[in-house]
């Protein structure tokens, strides 16, 4: 196995329940995705993308197939890895469409929280959230309360959260949907810049039409199987 792969999948499936009302959500899907890449996921209503997403997030368990985490078998036929909450905390990150951030804790330990139950010293995991605010440009705000943010800084800090314990994959579920167009294109580029400073893999399932030009790199997901096609990869400096 290429150690060099942020996450590779091959011949995943997931079936929900069994008999004649069994639903095959996912069939022998196969990707693989580089550090440093970001790319998209793409299929209509219940093609199976919340489906993959969960099983790539280590939250619900695949039927069978194969599934790598920088280099390391994650999943061949069952897991195998003893505790997937840690797997979670320390190897995936998760952006949403909305931030979700902790009300009373400030910027700062909102994004050092992760790697301080990873077990990190106090001080090291703040000056991790710092270095990573910074990044995010939102380092002047890093000793304010999440409410006095705006919805763009408040989605910056949750990102530097996905990135904060330096995961070698993050999974971004519709993380542009309720942005226009300036501020979803704006994401894509913090994405992109991300991904590339911290060689992380990053999927992100959309069907925002506003940022899909941007990969370069694009899966399609019909029906349980997914296709790959070469995007636009739209310029975002
Ligand atoms: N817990 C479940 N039990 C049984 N069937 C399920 C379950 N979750 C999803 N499914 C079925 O699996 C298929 C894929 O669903 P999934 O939620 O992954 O699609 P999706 O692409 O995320 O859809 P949407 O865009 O509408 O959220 C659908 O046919 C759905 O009805």
């Amino acid at each position: 196995m290429d150690k060099a792969i942020g996450i590779h999948i091959e011949g995943l499936s997931k079936r929900y329940g069994a008999g004649d009302t069994a639903v095959d959500a996912l069939k022998e899907v196969n990707m693989s995705v580089a550090p440093g890449e970001v790319v998209g996921l793409i299929g209509p209503s219940g093609s199976g993308k919340t489906t993959l997403l969960k099983c790539l997030g280590a939250v619900i368990e695949p039927t069978k197939g194969r599934m790598t985490l920088g280099g390391e078998v994650i999943y061949d036929n069952a897991w195998k890895i003893a505790d997937l909450r840690v797997l979670r905390r320390d190897r995936i990150g998760f952006i949403f469409q909305a931030p979700y951030l902790i009300p009373f804790l400030d910027v700062t330990d909102n994004v050092a929280l992760l790697p301080m139950l990873a077990g990190r010293p106090n001080g090291e995991a703040r000056a991790r959230a710092l270095e990573l605010l910074q990044a995010l440009d939102v380092a002047h705000r890093a000793k304010a309360e999440t409410a006095e943010l705006s919805g763009g800084e408040q989605q910056r800090v949750s990102i530097a959260r996905a990135l904060a314990n330096r995961p070698p994959v993050v999974l971004a579920d519709e993380p542009t949907a309720p942005l226009d167009s300036e501020r979803a294109l704006a994401v894509m580029r913090i994405l992109n810049q991300m991904a590339s400073q911290y060689q992380t893999a990053i999927i992100v399932v959309t069907h925002d039409e506003k940022i899909i030009p941007t990969f370069k790199r694009i899966y399609h997901i019909r029906d349980g199987r997914t296709f790959e096609e070469a995007g636009e990869g739209l310029s975002l400096e």
